[in-house]
């Protein structure tokens, strides 16, 4: 058997949709799968798992093709929203079912099911049933009943989502720990782009089906290549096209500290803009003039929305809101700095 991991090529056609994207996880790696709702994320987990036909494509783990094994032939342990745990069985019975299933003794099947209770700290919890249990216990047992069948490939889907946010952060940093002990190949689903920067090793962003970014955390945070990706990350973004230190973006230029030459991306955080009400002296080189479209809360910060000749997100504090007394519509001029800019190749 090699351990080359999960390879695959999903293509599954709907009335009004069609994936189609190659998914190549290795052993022990961690994969997000992120994009906005009806990208085909949840579509491309059940087809992974068998559980929607595929229309084309292949899918092979470890070297062996997994395609037209059923479900519950598939080497795959499932952690979904909503755990599904059997209501009726205790946790301990919950994590034992898989193994069973798989004709394991009931002994061995208890054995590994303690084992794995213990490894996500709920080993005092063996004989409470679903309903005894905390979300974050929930989502724990889960965790357990999917390693329990020994699977070579692991997928979640919003496997934090129901938590509340205390709860969410806490069992975040579990599920990295017992996701960096798990040696085959992982999927996940999820909307929070803090779940994907903490849990994945690389991040596969799909847009109507189709693979639009890929990379590791960091290197897709810097730099986003759709509007999606910028606003999940937190930046503006726009195409344009380089000349030198220059970027042309519409009818604005924006200077840049890189090089670039032909088709360009220029991303900045809202909060490198600085607002005016007056054209300010010394003119910045990256000044514009906007209309502010709206004004909202953004965590400590006031984030304005401003249209004009390009539509940007500016992050500033409710001191200087005061200060330039903004309100919707109101003109104003706009500045960010060359050194706070980020070019790169479109
Ligand atoms: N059973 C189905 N029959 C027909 N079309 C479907 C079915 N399930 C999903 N779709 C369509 O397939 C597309 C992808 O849906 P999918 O649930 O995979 O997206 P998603 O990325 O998981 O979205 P979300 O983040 O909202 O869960 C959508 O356009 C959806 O309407």
């Amino acid at each position: 058997m090699t351990a080359d991991g999960l390879r695959a090529t999903l293509v599954v056609h709907r009335p009004a949709f069609t994936l189609d994207i190659t998914l190549d996880v290795a052993p022990g790696e961690v994969v997000a799968l992120l994009g906005p709702n009806g990208a085909g994320k949840t579509t491309a987990l059940r087809a992974l798992a068998g559980l929607i036909p595929m229309s084309g494509g292949h899918i092979s783990l470890d070297g062996r093709p997994l395609h037209h094994l059923a479900p519950e032939q598939r080497p795959i342990g499932m952690v979904f929203q909503d755990y599904l745990l059997f209501p009726h069985l205790s946790a301990l019975d919950n994590v034992a079912f898989g193994p069973r299933c798989q004709g394991v003794s009931k002994a061995e099947a208890r054995r590994v099911a303690v084992a794995l209770l213990e490894r996500v700290g709920l080993a005092d919890r063996a004989a409470a049933k679903p309903r005894r249990l905390s979300g974050g216990q929930a989502q724990r047992v889960a965790l357990a009943r999917a390693l329990a069948v020994r699977p070579r490939l692991m997928l979640l889907d919003e496997p934090l989502a129901a938590l509340d946010a205390h709860t969410r952060l806490e069992i975040r940093s579990q599920l990295r720990r017992h996701l960096a002990g798990f040696d085959g190949a992982t999927v996940l689903v999820t909307h929070d782009p803090l779940d994907a920067m903490v849990l994945a090793d690389r991040l596969v962003v799909i847009e109507s089906g189709v693979v639009v970014q890929q990379g590791a955390p960091a290197e897709v945070a810097r730099r986003p290549r759709t509007g999606y990706v910028a606003r999940l990350v937190g930046l503006n973004l726009y195409r344009g096209i380089g000349d030198g230190t220059r970027v042309e973006v519409g009818e604005l230029t924006l200077h840049t500290s890189e090089q670039l030459d032909g088709p360009a991306f220029v991303a900045f955080s809202p909060a490198a803009v600085a607002l005016y009400r007056t054209r300010p002296d010394g003119s910045p080189r990256n000044l514009w003039q906007a209309t502010i479209g709206g004004i909202e809360r953004h965590g400590d910060n006031v984030r304005v929305h401003l249209d004009g000749p390009i539509t940007a997100f500016a992050d500033i504090t409710p001191a200087a809101l005061a200060d330039l007394q903004l309100s919707p519509g109101q003109r104003i001029w706009a500045s960010v700095k060359a050194t706070e800019t980020h070019a790169y190749p479109a």
